[in-house]
């Protein structure tokens, strides 16, 4: 519900406009999780299966939500992660999302599917703005070398792979709709001349104007082949970028990662539109988090709509978070001022959140701050009745 003063005041509120706003083939689009959505709401219903453990009288005058990701110091450990297609909400797109976030003092991550250019996506933001490039890897590789060596150019400073999409997932309102996008928009990011020549007539056209839809097209793309040898290893060969990986969910794979020589993982689950049935985000965390230590950072999203949201997956050990769809609700309601908004309304929200719990700094934020649900998902190796670290850990709290 909007107030009077017709400002959004919460996520919840930008989510309603949005709907509003846009066409529904486009927020059908954006809004919506694979199948039955269980693990789309799961997402952000989790974070209400965990509450708070505040302490009093400690001064918070002086809070600072200042950290630091991959070294280098960050205003906020709340981030934009990689959409595609902000064009789709306001015709300034990813131009838009990429000021707001650098006046935000937050990372933006690109997506790959961008409807605006990496190089003018980074050209929007100030010198010390911090940006990271999503990748998928394409069968033919030279698509996603040519990708990497513009990015490089550009001034990314990290490389994102998602590997949680070998193929789309099953999205019931896209297929309902035959969602395409919009002939006038473009994906930039295949349209340079070296991308185009290098990848024999690679165009942005493969992406829609056949008779496929989006999604099937992404997966006649993908390579489904993809390993932990032939993707990161193939990746760590050709960049000096710290490559991240999107889309972990395990303790296992977080394991693969550190050993493959990854700089950090973001615990995702795409926000619930590959795999539906998979965990949420904050109850997967805490796994990756033991398997992590200090050997590679954890940052995840998914889910997240409040202030108290991001509160508790740094108290879980999360680095970072990141946010989608209420980026793409504040740039359907305002443009930049919208995509700005919906991170000032997080970032205040953390703030208070930290000020109300006696938390004066992100490292202080821990464990200690929260109740967990205990005997929610339990998982036994395959063949073994005993506990594994994580789960003898939850028991032992029983
Ligand atoms: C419309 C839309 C497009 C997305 N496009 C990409 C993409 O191109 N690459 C990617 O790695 N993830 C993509 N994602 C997944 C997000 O990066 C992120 O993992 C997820 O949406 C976070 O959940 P939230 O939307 O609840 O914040 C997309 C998500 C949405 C909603
Ligand atoms: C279809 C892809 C290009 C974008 C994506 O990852 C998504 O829609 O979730």
């Amino acid at each position: 519900m909007m107030s009077h003063t017709n400002e959004a005041v919460c996520i919840k509120d930008l989510e309603a406009v949005a709907k509003n706003v846009m066409p529904s083939g486009a927020w059908g689009y954006y809004d919506s999780g694979a199948h039955d959505e269980q693990t789309k709401f799961d997402n952000a219903n989790a974070f209400d299966n965990y509450r708070l453990h505040p302490r009093m009288l400690r001064d918070v005058s002086k809070i600072t939500t200042q950290t630091s990701v991959l070294g280098k110091p960050v205003r906020t450990p709340l981030g934009v992660a990689p959409c595609a297609l902000h064009k789709l909400a306001h015709a300034e797109g990813e131009a838009a999302t990429s000021r707001a976030a650098s006046k935000h003092g937050s990372i933006m991550i690109l997506s790959t599917y961008s409807t605006t250019s990496m190089e003018k996506v980074i050209a929007q933001g100030s010198k010390d703005a911090q940006y990271w490039m999503q990748l998928y890897v394409y069968r033919d590789r030279s698509v996603s070398e040519e990708i990497v060596r513009r990015a490089e150019k550009a001034g990314f400073s990290a490389l994102v792979l998602t590997v949680d999409a070998p193929v789309l997932g099953k999205r019931l309102c896209d297929a309902r709709n035959r969602f395409n996008p919009p002939p006038h928009l473009r994906l930039e990011n295949f349209m340079g001349p070296e991308v185009a020549n290098s990848a024999g007539g690679y165009t942005p056209d493969l992406a829609w104007s056949k008779k496929e839809t989006f999604g099937a097209t992404f997966g006649a793309n993908g390579d489904q082949s993809l390993s932990w040898e032939n993707g990161i290893s193939w990746l760590k060969s050709i960049t000096k970028l710290p490559i991240i990986v999107k889309g972990i969910m395990t303790a296992e794979d977080t394991q693969l990662a550190i050993a493959h020589g990854c700089a950090g993982v973001i615990v995702s689950n795409h926000g619930g539109r590959q795999l539906d049935g998979a965990l949420s985000t904050i109850d997967a965390l805490p796994q990756v988090v033991d398997a992590a230590g200090d050997k590679i950072e954890v940052y995840m999203d998914g889910g997240i709509r409040r202030g108290s949201d991001i509160f508790k997956a740094l108290a879980l050990g999360a680095r970072a978070v990141f946010v989608a769809r209420p980026i793409l609700w504040g740039l359907a309601y305002k443009g930049e001022e919208g995509a700005y908004h919906a991170l000032d309304i997080l970032q205040k929200e953390l703030e208070l959140t930290m000020m109300l719990s006696g938390t004066r700094s992100v490292d202080e934020i821990d464990e200690s701050y929260i109740y967990q649900p205990v005997n929610r998902w339990v998982r036994y190796a395959p063949g073994s009745k005993k506990a594994t670290g994580a789960q003898k850990k939850l028991l032992a709290k029983l």
